[in-house]
């Protein structure tokens, strides 16, 4: 379970401040798949890296499983799976020594790293490429390496910055797939997409956010009622704020 109340952040730049994150305050329940929907520079990336403790908020707060994410960064840690916009997977070392890298960071005995990766390859259909160095990967391959890492301690709260970014169509299914499979299992998932159908395909409900504000939060049905839509796109349009133009 997260709470996030009144996130606020602000960046300086030469052109003056960035007002990135602007009273962002939401719920995603354990059992639920919650998507974070947003326009293209909309807060998204910048409220996920304060939820996982990565950027502290200038104002407001972050609570995993009750534990407070700035006092309580290490337990909160544990507790959470971590897909980042940048990947960052080590290119010396092959798939399988990445996840077991992070295995050994979180602690976990060489059997269990084992035995936790045997499942995770196999779930993410990862086992032709398991055993290569990471360089000259595909964008598919990387973000599966970097998800089965992510995955690795088994944790309760899953957090994914647009996770079907650069994804294939099978791939992307095989992922839908995997993330409900973690809601049954009773964990909260977080994803992160600026394409309504994604969100819509997959998600108990949507936290739509444009210009670092939440515009609305609903399941489909609810945010359709809201705007008196039908069309799904035309509803996160009216949402966000945007010309058509931007809405794909
Ligand atoms: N480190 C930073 N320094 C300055 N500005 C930043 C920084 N990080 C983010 N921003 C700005 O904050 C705003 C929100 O960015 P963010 O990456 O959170 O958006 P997003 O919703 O994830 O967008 P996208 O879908 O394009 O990834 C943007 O205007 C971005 O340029």
């Amino acid at each position: 379970m997260i709470e996030i109340r009144n996130l606020h952040k602000t960046f300086k730049a030469k052109a003056g401040p960035v007002h990135a994150v602007r009273g962002v305050g939401f719920e995603a329940r354990d059992g639920e798949i919650t998507g974070l929907l947003g326009p293209n520079g909309a807060g998204k990336t910048t409220t996920l890296r304060m939820l996982y403790t990565l950027m502290k908020p200038d104002e407001g707060d972050v609570r995993v499983d009750g534990l407070d994410a700035h006092r309580e960064a290490t337990a909160v840690r544990q507790r959470l799976g971590v897909l980042p916009d940048a990947r960052g997977v080590y290119k010396r070392l092959t798939a399988r020594e990445n996840i077991a890298y992070f295995g050994a960071l979180h602690g976990l005995d060489a059997g269990t790293i084992a035995a936790r990766i045997e499942q995770l390859a196999e779930t993410l259909v990862m086992e032709d490429f398991l055993d290569r160095r990471t360089e000259g990967f595909s964008q598919g391959q990387r973000t599966k390496t970097a998800i089965a890492r992510a995955l690795v301690h088994d944790p309760r709260n899953v957090i994914l910055d647009e996770p079907t970014n650069g994804l294939d169509v099978m791939t992307t299914r095989g992922l839908r797939g995997f993330l409900r499979r973690l809601r049954d299992e009773g964990r909260c998932v977080i994803f992160s997409s600026h394409i309504m159908q994604e969100v819509a395909a997959l998600c108990d409900r949507i936290v739509v956010i444009a210009h670092g504000e939440v515009r609305a939060i609903g399941t489909p049905d609810e945010l359709r009622a809201a705007t008196g839509l039908d069309d799904l796109e035309d509803v996160f349009v009216r949402l966000a704020d945007l010309d058509q133009g931007e809405a794909a």
